[in-house]
């Protein structure tokens, strides 16, 4: 946690879910009281076609509703691409950007992240900014320099606290159930921090969210979420379950206690 930082708990759905999945969605509304929003920050990002119903459903509720993904282009000849305007335009508040599946599904580098992290700027959205270094890299001594050159590379200058998430995501504890110590992850979130300060002030750099991503659930969220600068989780499989994602929420009772 970092004093002062209201923390973010968000889902990423990735390729799942269906309308069906609004009931798994209507739960996490109605378990998100007052009492734990005051704690944290909830947001669910689902595939782009729930987007619309999903915001539309949570409209008077604090649960937010975000993207995976987006093109830098407002519009265009971009078949099956989507712009950050509409997503905007469709109730997102915040999109993914530079994700691992899609920097290794879709070999988007450094430079493209940072043409979509403009324009999710571009639309009003806040950039979940998502770096993290592979098993190999991790091996080999290199982590704090991956990251080092994703952070200077996928971030445009004029990041503040409210338009920017950084997303560090480990590629080998992504859906493997692996998780780094809490001692490497204190290392590499506070890595990240002095990066942040030394880039965009001391101040807004001390309260950009730094999330952790890779295998969180509800029983290792303590460990996790209570490191230094761990301001919250980015969670992919185990978002797909409202129990789950609001039981790490949650974790916020016991860590702010
Ligand atoms: O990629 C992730 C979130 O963006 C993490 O996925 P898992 O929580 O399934 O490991």
């Amino acid at each position: 946690m970092t004093p002062g930082v209201r923390p973010l708990v968000a889902g990423n759905w990735k390729m799942n879910g269906l309308k069906a999945s609004a009931s798994e969605f209507r739960s996490m509304l109605d378990g998100y009281g007052e009492d734990l929003a005051d704690l944290t920050g909830l947001m669910v990002c689902p595939p782009a076609t729930l987007v619309l119903a999903f915001a539309q459903m949570s409209q008077d509720s604090r649960l937010s509703v975000g993207a995976q993904d987006c093109h830098a282009e407002p519009s265009g000849a971009h078949t099956g691409d989507l712009s950050a305007e509409m997503l905007a335009d469709s109730g997102a508040v915040a999109v993914i950007v530079g994700h691992s599946e899609r920097r290794q599904n879709h070999n988007e580098g450094d430079e493209e992240v940072h043409a979509k992290a403009s324009a999710a700027w571009r639309a009003g959205l806040t950039a979940i900014v998502c770096v993290g270094e592979t098993e190999y890299e991790r091996q080999e001594g290199e982590t704090l320099d991956r990251v080092g050159n994703q952070l200077a590379g996928s971030i445009p200058d004029g990041a503040t606290a409210d338009n920017l998430v950084v997303a560090y995501e480990p590629v080998w504890a992504i859906g493997t159930g692996n998780t780094p110590t809490a001692t490497d992850v204190a290392e590499v979130h506070r890595f990240i921090r002095t990066r942040l300060r030394e880039r965009f002030g001391a101040e807004e750099g001390g309260r950009i969210r730094i999330l952790y991503g890779g295998s969180v659930k509800p029983s290792n969220a303590e460990e996790l979420l209570g490191v230094d600068n761990v301001d919250g989780a980015l969670v992919g499989g185990a978002s797909l379950k409202a129990e789950d994602l609001l039981g790490i929420a949650m974790t916020y009772r016991t860590l702010k206690a």
